[in-house]
């Protein structure tokens, strides 16, 4: 089974607007409540391409109840635990007729060491052959070294860990030996603490990455699609598609979905690599996180040009 962990769910609230002027009233033309944070759209997307997962977490609240509703309705299989107190976080997307999105991201509700330890203990119960996917910020006053915490609970069985996070939740979590980690150019960038300008330097520092622990790297960016560093050595420059962008919101979590469907299938690092890329832009060519259909079709385009 595969299992994600969102220790900050959110209702991402979608607004659509002409312009969006900061500092006066402003009205949307259309509003979306959608169901988010990382390893939920990670889930969610999985479900999608025909891969079951179960959502694990923490929620809270009517805000919590009403993700938890709209996830069963959709099929996806939760485990979540739920806080006595406070409230799953609102996060508000504005979306400007321009293309340019904006993010408005709420701290969340207050996680005690109570529940990491409840949570510790469901990751602890963890299979052989089981993948865990740890995707996404946590709640201030929640411990940096959580993802280590959780990676180290799973540790001993041949579990398949999947880290996407910035460089304070993630490094802990290096010594595990990811699987797979998937930082954005900028991401990547905070992580070695320097900018990173050519594909060389680039390649140079996810190199540093799988020295610290990382086993494959993928690094997304945005249009200009990816960069793979395989365990094995093997290095991947994939292109995006082209298309029409409408929504990038969840893109990079489409990526780690895709990934990880194709690995479920027996598919090479290199085909699953290019999978990523296709979920991820499937996703940026819809309003939702992307459909199979539109995933396969895009992965053909690619893997014309990168299979070939
Ligand atoms: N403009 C675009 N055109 C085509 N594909 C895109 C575009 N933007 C994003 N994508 C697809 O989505 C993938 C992930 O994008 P990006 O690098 O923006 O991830 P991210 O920063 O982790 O996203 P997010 O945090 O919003 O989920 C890219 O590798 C690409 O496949
Ligand atoms: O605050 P975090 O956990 O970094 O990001 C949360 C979030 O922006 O990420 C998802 C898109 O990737 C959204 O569904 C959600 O609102």
């Amino acid at each position: 089974m595969i299992y994600t962990v969102t220790m900050n769910p959110s209702l991402d609230y979608v607004m659509v607007l002409k312009e969006a002027r900061l500092g006066e009233l402003n009205r949307s033309s259309r509003e979306m409540h959608l169901s988010g944070g990382k390893g939920i759209n990670v889930s969610i997307v999985l479900n999608n391409l025909g891969i079951r997962s179960t959502c694990l977490g923490f929620l809270a609240g009517y805000v919590g109840r009403e993700i938890e509703r709209e996830l069963r309705q959709r099929g996806c299989h939760t485990d979540f635990i739920e806080l006595e107190s406070g409230c799953t976080r609102i996060n508000v997307k504005v979306k400007e007729v321009c293309g340019r999105e904006s993010e408005l991201n709420g701290n969340g509700p207050e996680i005690d060491e109570r529940g990491l330890k409840r949570l510790e203990e469901k990751v602890s119960a963890l299979q052989d052959q089981d993948t865990l996917i740890l995707s996404g910020n946590v709640p201030q006053g929640v411990a940096a070294d959580v993802y280590g915490r959780l990676a180290a609970a799973a540790q001993g069985k041949r579990v398949t860990l999947v880290v996407d996070a910035e460089k304070s939740l993630l490094f802990p979590a290096l010594p595990y030996r990811p699987f797979l980690i998937k930082p954005n150019l900028s991401e990547l960038s905070g992580m070695l603490g320097k900018r990173l300008k050519t594909r060389e330097e680039l390649a140079e520092g996810s190199r540093e990455l799988q020295e610290k622990g990382a086993r494959n790297i993928l690094v997304s960016l945005g249009r200009d699609g990816a960069f793979f560093l395989s365990e094995n050595g093997e290095e991947l420059w994939i292109n995006a598609p082209k298309g029409t962008v409408i929504n990038t919101v969840g893109s990079g979590d489409s990526m780690v979905a895709g990934f990880i469907s194709s690995r479920e299938c027996g598919k090479s690092l290199r085909e699953c690599a290019c999978y990523a890329v296709a979920a991820g832009s499937a996703g940026a060519f819809s309003e939702l996180l992307p459909e199979r259909g539109r995933t396969e079709q895009l992965y053909r385009e690619i893997s014309e040009n990168q299979l070939a």
